[in-house]
């Protein structure tokens, strides 16, 4: 059953915010509708042709209300609003008609309804206009009989006089406003492009930067080039020590490592999840600084993005967050990136190089070689001697700790293109791209001076610290001597040789 109480409110519900052309037209056309209705009640009584002229007058008065709903309920109010314009002329040029072209009324209402037709639809949408008023007039005429009435009074050309100027001006101010929100509207629309191209850029930079630092460093940068008239800069700092800032970043602002102290101990001090920027009353750096936290985006950091502005509006504090929100995730992603890529790559116990690592270093290795210009590479594989004894008796802890301490010794004989891995449990094998068998030999010389007897301290699960000595087996090979396949196990081979010589040397010795 039909609820008449609903009745009202459904009939809103078909209504809506017409489009900002119809609203700009309404009270213009309102105005020109009543002033000619006006004319036409002044008309009749100065010339005592009363309620036959005034009566249709008053369909006048409704004509802007019933083109208001009709762009309200449009499905395209725009639309709408086009083809109520073009009704005017129609009308106004009948109304014309009806008052016998009083001169000065039908080159006003004339001129205004041509020219609110060009200015929404141009040359093409008056000349349509044009059309449709003289239509009106001269169809109204043909019906009813032409008159011709070019003059009333003084009294009513002043009248009709300044209701055009008042129309005119309204329609000027109109404009003016409409104007204004696409000149604001330009201008946003292009603030908010640099906003999209600086937040397209953070992602390029997040995926290219290998640490923490570049991407904080490049991301800044970034956001300087396309926001020149501001300074970044970007405080991370542990959740659980506020006042340890982990990575600090700067772009464009006067900050030296003195101010960037004082400014990392500040934020420490603020209140931390804090949702919104906040001033930052920094007066010794002399420029007012705003500060947007990452908090609760970043998992063991809290962060701060600092910008230099000369004040905090609505546009810049949106553009903060969303470039604060963009920036923890890029940090966030690309550590959690760091931790997988180090968990996939590295041995747990030594942080060199694993077995994984150095195999499909190998298999590049190996690849190259069979490509032209068939690169030569190089292995050296070693072994700790008595690894299984000092686990046996001092513990595993203390076999951990010989294993960390000749890890840390290859290191330093490495060159940076080096690829040392642990290989097994004892076993360690260092790779040498782009190279013959001269360069395992020398790692291998240079291990034999400076590792080979030395000793080192490991403290054992029960009782005192002790000195072990360190004894490596070697063994060397090279892809110009066997297929490239066979270089590993050739060196594996002279390896388990070299140990078994040893031992052989040690029991005679
Ligand atoms: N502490 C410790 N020991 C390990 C680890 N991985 C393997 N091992 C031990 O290392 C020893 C390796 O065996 P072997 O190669 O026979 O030991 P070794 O005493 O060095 O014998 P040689 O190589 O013949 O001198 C075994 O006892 C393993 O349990 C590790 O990560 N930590």
């Amino acid at each position: 059953m039909l609820d008449i109480r609903s009745l009202p409110t459904r009939a809103w519900s078909l209504l809506k915010a017409p489009h900002r052309l119809a609203l700009a037209t309404l009270v213009p056309r309102a105005f020109a509708f009543c002033h000619t209705f006006g004319l036409t009640v002044w008309i009749a009584l100065v010339e005592g042709s009363g309620w036959k002229l005034i009566g249709p007058g008053l369909l006048l008065l409704f004509w802007p209300a019933v083109a208001y709903l009709h762009a309200a309920r449009a499905q395209n109010s725009k639309h709408a609003e086009f083809k109520n314009l073009l009704f005017d002329s129609l009308l106004f040029g009948i109304w014309c008609s009806v008052l016998d072209f009083y001169v000065l009324a039908t080159l006003a209402i004339g001129l205004a309804c041509f020219m609110n037709n060009m200015v929404v639809g141009g040359p093409r949408r008056m000349a349509a206009s044009m059309a449709l008023f003289a239509g009106g007039a001269l169809g109204w005429s043909a019906l009813t009989g032409f008159g011709f009435r070019p003059y009333v009074s003084t009294g009513l050309d002043i009248y009709q006089g300044a209701g055009a100027v008042i129309y005119f001006l309204a329609i000027a101010q109109v404009m003016y406003g409409q104007n204004r929100k696409i000149g604001r509207s330009i201008v946003e629309i292009k603030f908010q492009n640099r906003v999209f191209h600086a937040l397209l850029q953070l992602g390029v930079v997040a995926n290219r930067a290998s640490n923490i630092h570049t991407l904080l460093d490049d991301s800044l940068e970034h956001l300087r080039a396309d926001f020149p008239e501001y300074g970044f800069a970007v405080f991370l700092q542990e959740r659980q020590r506020p006042e340890v800032t982990r990575y600090a970043a700067v772009a464009g602002l006067q900050l030296g490592p003195e101010d960037e102290r004082r400014l990392g101990s500040l934020l420490a001090t603020l209140h931390e999840r804090q949702e919104n920027t906040i001033k930052l009353r920094e007066t010794t750096i002399g420029e007012q600084l705003y500060a947007t936290p990452m908090a609760g985006r970043l998992s063991i950091y809290d962060g701060w993005l600092i910008v230099r502005a000369p004040k905090l509006d609505g546009a810049l504090e949106r553009m903060l967050t969303l470039f604060a929100d963009q920036l923890a995730a890029a940090t966030e992603n690309k550590l959690l990136h760091l931790e997988l890529k180090k968990t996939a790559e590295r041995d747990g116990l030594t942080g060199i190089y694993n077995r994984g690592f150095f195999e499909s270093a190998l298999q590049l290795s190996i690849q190259a070689k069979a490509q032209p210009p068939g690169l030569d590479f190089a292995v050296l594989m070693m072994d700790v001697d008595g690894l299984k004894k000092v686990n046996d008796q001092y513990g595993h802890v203390a076999g951990d700790q010989l294993i960390t301490a000749v890890a840390e010794r290859l290191k330093m004989q490495c060159r940076e293109d080096d690829v040392l891995a642990r290989y097994g449990g004892d076993e360690f094998v260092i790779l040498f791209p782009s190279a013959d068998l001269s360069a395992p030999n020398r790692v291998a010389a240079l291990i034999r001076a400076h590792l080979e007897g030395q000793r080192c301290i490991i403290t054992p699960t029960h009782g005192e610290s002790v000195e072990v000595e360190l004894r490596l087996s070697m063994g060397t090979a090279s892809s110009t001597e066997v297929p490239a396949q066979e270089v590993l196990t050739l060196a594996d081979n002279r390896m388990y040789d070299d140990k078994t010589q040893r031992r052989k040397a040690r029991a005679l010795g």
